[in-house]
């Protein structure tokens, strides 16, 4: 039996200057199901949503129906709200000084709660615990935000995104309503890549919830460049090339080979195996009882022309080693060295200076700046190089920009185009290119592939290779296994501060890195 349709998408474009994001899409998304909606970086996926959430207008023309009643077009926030349209933005929104229900009161935009009795407290309490509990989230609504892992956040963002308000502000009544069944099975549910930055066993517990939501009746719209979630979560696909939709089909039994050529329009290579003669340059780090508020005591080796993966479960100390490499935290204890000099950088920029460059985890706000050009980004604190006297060469700045987008296959309108203009992959692509061209000894990555579809992550992963080749030493800290495959020639997983496992060559699995994780040893 045709399951009914929850969301009719018709012929629906965008054009931003000079640009068409989103081509004619026509898209139906089924009731009662999860629809992943996949794409390659830029390929229109946020722009869509952006429109279903009343954000950007889209172009004239098309139009939007939910449950066979027809929205006018373009939608505001407080319509698409109205029309059962529910979002979840990968910047969740939630407030971490304040507690669950705090927060759940706050997206209402009311919060003249100190006014509220005892007993209407409690109740609305209740009805937060009530909602918490329908989806399987298991925390009191009392509990501060900022106390919870990064999970169970995403889970609460969603929990907060089915309420409703009961009441008014004035009246007795006044309050947040809690959601029951039939809100889940009414609304529909539309997430941005809710997992992007989840260490996979917590990426799980976000999918749990959703298979509880589908349990319930309900419909989910789900982005994600993640294979394997998409498999696990899914029942449907649609996918946008170009900003055009070329596909929407039932998932079936679809293997992870074949997602992955719906989404980028052809087969994906294997990746290359490096010779091992390649990885075997002198010791170009070395650190020796390195240690943090996190790590305790890490004795690392890594060679010339060595990609090594650093992973963990959280709080195992990985982002700290970076951060400490980086220059951008110091180390309590311990000693560092650098192609056999002392290495102890008080900053970044003495980092880079020493030859350490990094891809920081968190690019919006430590890799790119927003409002500048994708140029400007990608020569950033290069100017040097461009620069006789007192005269910068524009022209060498503008060949070296063009040189690094072509490389790093940056898919931008233009050089001049501001990055915040950039889709979330493409804007990682930025931060990868800049870091790898000042010709740096070393170039750590932090959580590299966030948010990169698979076709840009073997492209950054050739170009790592190619960068290691050259002698350049790499380190990759990741909570994405799959990171490593076909990519690292060693992988050091950390348990509470130390070192606790090793894999190497063949034996770099994602099965056998995540075992060593559980257990913190080889498999
Ligand atoms: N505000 C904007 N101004 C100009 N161009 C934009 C703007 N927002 C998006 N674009 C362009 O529209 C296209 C689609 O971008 P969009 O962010 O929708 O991609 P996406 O599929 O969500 O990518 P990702 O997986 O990287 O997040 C891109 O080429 C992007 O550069």
């Amino acid at each position: 039996m045709e399951q009914p349709v929850a969301l009719s998408i018709r012929g629906i474009s965008k054009t931003f200057t000079g640009q068409l994001a989103l081509d004619d899409v026509s898209l139906d998304i089924p009731a009662g199901a999860i629809t992943a909606l996949l794409g390659m970086n830029g390929s229109g996926k946020s722009t869509l949503i952006k429109i279903l959430a009343g954000v950007y207008t889209p172009d004239p023309g098309g139009s939007l129906s939910v449950r066979n009643q027809d929205l006018a077009l373009p939608l505001t926030p407080g319509a698409a709200h109205a029309a059962g349209l529910r979002f979840l933005h990968q910047d969740l929104g939630l407030v971490d000084a304040l507690t669950i229900a705090d927060n759940f009161a706050l997206s209402d935009g009311f919060f003249a709660r100190s006014s509220l009795s005892r007993v209407k407290l409690r109740r609305e309490h209740a009805h937060v615990a009530s909602t918490l509990e329908l989806l399987g989230i298991d925390e009191h609504p009392g509990r501060l935000v900022g106390d919870l892992s990064p999970s169970v956040r995403t889970m609460v963002g969603i929990a907060r995104a089915f309420q409703h308000r009961s009441g008014n502000e004035a009246g007795d009544d006044a309050g947040t309503g809690g959601a029951d069944v039939d809100a889940l099975r009414r609304n529909i549910l539309i997430l941005d890549e809710p997992t992007a930055s989840l260490p996979a066993h917590e990426a799980d517990r976000v999918l749990a919830l959703l298979d509880m939501l589908r349990s319930h009746g309900g419909t989910a719209v789900y982005v994600s460049h993640r294979i394997e979630e998409v498999r696990r979560i899914a029942d449907h696909v649609a996918v946008l090339r170009d900003g055009r939709l070329v596909a929407q089909e039932p998932l079936g039994e679809r293997d992870a080979a074949a997602i992955v050529s719906l989404v980028i329009g052809r087969e994906l290579e294997a990746p290359a195996i490096r010779p091992a003669e390649e990885r075997e340059g002198a010791v170009l780090l070395r650190t020796r009882g390195l240690s943090g508020p996190r790590l305790d005591g890490v004795d690392l080796d890594v060679r010339a022309g060595e990609i090594l993966g650093i992973t963990g479960l959280v709080g195992c100390g990985r982002s700290e080693l970076v951060r400490l490499l980086a220059g951008v935290q110091q180390p309590s204890a311990g000693t560092m060295t650098v192609a056999g000099k002392p290495y102890a950088p008080g900053s970044a920029a003495a980092a880079i200076t020493a030859g350490v460059a990094c891809v920081p985890q968190n690019r919006r706000r430590d890799g790119v700046v927003l409002d500048l050009g994708v140029g400007e980004n990608l020569t950033l604190g290069r100017l040097g190089s461009y620069t006789r006297g007192p005269i910068i060469n524009r022209a060498a700045e503008k060949a070296a920009a063009q040189d690094l987008a072509k490389r790093f296959l940056v898919k931008t309108a233009s050089l001049a185009a501001p990055v915040r203009s950039l889709s979330g992959g493409n804007q990682q692509k930025v931060v990868v290119a800049r870091a790898a061209s000042g010709s740096p000894l070393m170039l750590l990555l932090d959580e590299p592939s966030q948010g990169v579809d698979a076709l840009a992550r073997q492209e950054i992963s050739r170009l790592l290779k190619e960068l290691a080749d050259e002698g350049v030493a790499v380190l990759v800290a990741s909570t994405d296994y799959d990171d490593f495959v076909g990519l690292a020639d060693r992988v050091v997983v950390l348990d509470r501060g130390r070192i606790a496992a090793e894999l190497s060559g063949s034996d770099i699995t994602e099965d056998a890195v995540a075992l060593a994780c559980q257990t913190g040893a080889p498999a």
